[in-house]
């Protein structure tokens, strides 16, 4: 039998075949993963080959195999052991929510963010939310920010949650597809999901203070099947996706404007700071490149992303 992982609460995986039948797994043995130390050998979003055995009228699986994973994000632990904690794999689409006010998102967090999806090749939509509170420079911060983020290839939807403008378009974004939200805290993700799916139950507040500081926890991300043939995978970690492990010179190809140019820097590992004849700080210079993703990346060239270890990056 093949299925999906819906639910993983350490040792029983809840699984779901393509017809809707749900069994609950166990592991055979232990698995091996190639290339990640990690906690947790399956995780919520795998897909995953299971034998079925019926004990005494109980009928449970055993998983014998997992499918090569799409994409999957971990959260690493800080502890010495170097491990990491796989919280989903297999993620069609990230919903970024963004507010201008009542919580500001700063582009620093939109772009330090979009590297993490790029990094972990998952398809990012921008949704500004709370469009009915905004008054009309906040409408213009918002068409601008749309203007940057559509031209290096990022979709982007205005919605409210409270007055359902664009959920019906929201939803077409969703259709057969696995979605995640995520966003700072206040942004309105649960109210939009509610808006979405209003009988759905998400247990999103539950970050532990260990969590927030970074230690392994343990998170329980959650899958469900919402009524029109969209799933959306829950769980506290997503708030803030952990930082990624990167290379001074791969940050760039993560910021899919600086990687379009890269060929054309003189020096194929050009960092685009001190070194002569680069693309990327020529189309600066053109204003082809918005100065504030040049910022952004700065900031994260230089590691200076001590406010994203904070506790609202964690959220
Ligand atoms: N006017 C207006 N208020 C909204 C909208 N979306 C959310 N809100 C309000 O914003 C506040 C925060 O919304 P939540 O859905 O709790 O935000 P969240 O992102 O889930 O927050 P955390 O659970 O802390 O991560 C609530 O008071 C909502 O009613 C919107 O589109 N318009
Ligand atoms: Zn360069």
């Amino acid at each position: 039998m093949t299925g999906i992982v819906y639910k993983s609460t350490g040792s029983w995986y809840t699984v779901k075949t393509e017809l809707g039948v749900v069994y609950d797994c166990r592991i055979k043995g232990k698995f091996r993963l190639q290339g990640i130390k990690s906690t947790n050998p399956i995780a919520v979003g795998d897909v995953v080959g299971f034998d079925v055995e019926t004990l005494d009228n109980v009928t449970t699986g055993v998983i014998h195999t997992i499918h090569d994973r799409e994409n999957y994000i971990v959260r690493k632990s800080v502890n010495l052991s170097k491990q990491t904690h796989i919280i989903a794999s297999n993620i069609d689409q990230v919903f970024l929510l963004i507010t201008i006010n009542n919580p500001p998102t700063l582009t620093s967090f939109i772009d330090r963010f979009l590297v993490t999806t790029q990094a972990y090749g998952i398809k990012t939509v921008l949704v500004f939310n709370k469009m009915d509170t905004y008054e009309e420079d906040n409408v213009m911060e918002v068409k601008y920010l749309e203007s940057v983020y559509r031209k290096i290839g990022y979709e982007c939807i205005e919605v409210s949650a409270v007055t359902g403008q664009n959920i019906d378009q929201l939803k077409r974004l969703m259709l057969n597809k696995t979605s995640m939200f995520a966003g700072h805290s206040g942004v309105g993700k649960s109210t939009l999901v509610n808006a979405i799916e209003p009988n759905l139950d998400l247990k999103t507040k539950e970050i532990s203070m260990q969590h927030m500081q970074g230690q392994h926890t343990t998170t329980f991300a959650e899958m469900y099947d919402l009524s029109f043939d969209a799933k959306i995978i829950d769980t506290p970690g997503i708030k803030g996706f952990g930082v990624v492990d990167m290379d001074k010179e791969e940050i760039g190809d993560y910021f899919p404007e600086f990687f379009a140019l890269k060929q054309e820097c003189k020096f194929n590992n050009c960092l685009h700071v001190e070194e002569p004849k680069c693309a990327v700080k020529d189309a600066l210079d053109r204003d082809e490149i918005s100065f504030s993703r040049y910022r952004s990346y700065l900031q994260i060239l230089e590691g200076d992303d001590e406010h994203y270890r904070t506790e609202e990056w964690m959220k």
